[in-house]
C-alpha cells in the first residue's frame, strides 16, 4: 500500500553536524556474496578494526536481522527483495546517523542491490564483492548449509537452486579465496582512506 498524507521532517541536526562532531564520514560498506564466501567474517573484521581506530561503526548482519525485523521473510524471490530493501532503509538510517555501517547479506540480486544503492548519495555505498568460488564455500561450508541443500533438506539456496547476480562494477573486490581476513582488511580500510571517509 502507497502511504499518503506523509510529511518528510527535516532534523535540525543533520548528518553533516554528525559527521562533524564525529569526525570522519559516514557510508555503508556493502557485503555480497555466496554464502560461506566470508562476509560475515570480513565485515565484522572491518568492523573491529575501524571501532579500534575510533571510527563510529555498526554490523548489520544477515542471520542477527532475520531473527528480528525480517522473522517474516523466508528465502522466495521475492522475500529476498523485501529483505534486502528494509535493510537498505535501515542502512540508510545509520548512515544519516554519521556512523560508517557494514552489511553482510547475500543480496543476491543485482536490481536489489541497486535499489539500495539509489538511496544513497554518491559515493555513500560502497559495495564490497566478496568473490569465492561456490567449491570453496562448499568446501567451508561453516553452517553445513551446502550439505543440507544438497540432500534436498533446504530449498531455494544460493548457488545450488537459487541464483546469485555476481556485481558487474562493485567498488571493492575480495577474493577471500586467495588473500587472508587481514588483508581483505586492509584492502577495505585502504579504500576508504583514499576516498577520505576518515
Ligand atoms: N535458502 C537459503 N539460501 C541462502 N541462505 C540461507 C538459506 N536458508 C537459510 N540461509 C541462511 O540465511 C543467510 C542468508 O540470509 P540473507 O538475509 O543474507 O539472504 S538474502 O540476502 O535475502 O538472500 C545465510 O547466511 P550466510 O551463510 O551468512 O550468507 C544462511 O545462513
Ligand atoms: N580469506 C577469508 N576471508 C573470509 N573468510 C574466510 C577466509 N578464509 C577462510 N574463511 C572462513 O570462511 C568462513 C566464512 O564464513 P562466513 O563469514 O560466515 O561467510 P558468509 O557470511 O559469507 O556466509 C569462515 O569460517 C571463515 O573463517
Amino acid at each position: 500500500m502507497t502511504q499518503t498524507n506523509i510529511t518528510w521532517h527535516e532534523t535540525t541536526i543533520t548528518k553533516h553536524d554528525r559527521c562533524v562532531q564525529n569526525g570522519h564520514r559516514s557510508c555503508v560498506l556493502w557485503f555480497t556474496g555466496l554464502s560461506g564466501s566470508g562476509k560475515s567474517t570480513i565485515a565484522n573484521a572491518v568492523s573491529n578494526e575501524l571501532y579500534r581506530q575510533g571510527i563510529s561503526e555498526y554490523v548489520l548482519d544477515g542471520d542477527n536481522i532475520r531473527h528480528g525485523l525480517n522473522k517474516d521473510l523466508g528465502f522466495s524471490e521475492h522475500d529476498r527483495t523485501e529483505n534486502i530493501r528494509r535493510i537498505g532503509e535501515v542502512a540508510k538510517l545509520f548512515v544519516d546517523s554519521g556512523k560508517v555501517v557494514t552489511t553482510a547479506f547475500i543480496s543476491p540480486f543485482h536490481s536489489d542491490r541497486e535499489q539500495v544503492r539509489s538511496l544513497f548519495a554518491k559515493g555513500e555505498f560502497i559495495e564490497v564483492f566478496v568473490d569465492c568460488p561456490i567449491e570453496e564455500c562448499e568446501r567451508r561450508d561453516p553452517k553445513q548449509l551446502y550439505a543440507k541443500a544438497r540432500r534436498g533438506e533446504i530449498r531455494d539456496f544460493t548457488g545450488i537452486d537459487s541464483p546469485y547476480e555476481a556485481p558487474e562494477h562493485p567498488e571493492i573486490t575480495v577474493r577471500s579465496d586467495l588473500i587472508s581476513i587481514e588483508e581483505a582488511v586492509v584492502k577495505v580500510l585502504d579504500y576508504l582512506r583514499e576516498k577520505n571517509i576518515f
